[in-house]
């Protein structure tokens, strides 16, 4: 425990969190910036990944490199798609997380993490490869709709900034994780969060009569 604790925040909640009384079963750790190399490299200095463990280090560089560049060129791509001129994630913060949820026998069908959207922009999520759990709410219907491990994929959702931004047009969409087995399930996310000092604001190409200011 001493040593998951070095996992300090930076800013509420992206450091180590862990299982309380309202969410026993989960635990998680986190780096606030994943753009900062140095920021990985502090990670794994904080929770002992030792020189015998380089290879661990090595991991969670390339994972935090390649998944970092992934969400810039989402950004990119989507204002592309939208006639914008602009790269949209430059220099905003990424946090990057690993959620462990400690299911048991007695927990199966109760809550791992209660419904919520995702505060941030965008949120890449690389989900527990056989132990399944998360849902999505069908906001027409009011169902949730599981979402099934699909090994080798990644899962892409927005958040309540994309919302903002976007005037409206980006859903950010309602989700939970429910425990259907008694199985150690992890994920790893990284929430694309908005820009450090200005204000979440749509794009005047954005906003016209028929889609005024949300
Ligand atoms: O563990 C999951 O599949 C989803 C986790 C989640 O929703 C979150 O970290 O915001
Ligand atoms: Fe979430």
């Amino acid at each position: 425990m001493e040593i998951k604790q070095r996992n300090r925040d930076v800013i509420a909640g992206s450091g180590y969190v862990a299982p309380t009384n309202a969410n026993p079963l989960y635990e998680g750790f986190g780096v606030y910036d994943i753009g900062s190399t140095e920021a990985v490299h502090e990670f794994c200095s904080q929770v002992e990944a030792s020189p015998s463990q380089s290879f661990l280090q090595e991991t969670l560089v390339k994972y935090s490199e390649a998944v970092h560049e992934l969400a810039m060129d989402i950004g990119r791509k989507l204002c592309q798609s939208m006639g914008l001129d602009m790269d949209l994630f430059k220099g905003w913060p990424c946090q990057f997380r690993i959620n462990k949820y400690n299911f048991t026998p007695e927990s199966v069908g109760s809550s791992g993490v209660q419904i919520h959207t995702d505060s941030g922009f965008l949120t890449i999520l690389q989900d527990d490869d056989t132990v399944g759990g998360l849902e999505v709410l069908d906001e027409k219907s009011g169902a949730f709709v599981a979402v099934d491990p699909l090994p080798g994929s990644l899962l892409v959702n927005f958040g309540d900034t994309a919302k903002a931004w976007s005037n409206g047009r980006f859903c950010n969409v309602h989700h939970r994780v429910q425990c259907k087995e008694a199985a150690v399930r992890i994920s790893i996310a990284l929430f694309v969060l908005g820009p450090k000092e200005a204000a979440v604001e749509a794009p005047p190409e954005l906003v016209d009569a028929s889609t005024p200011p949300l």
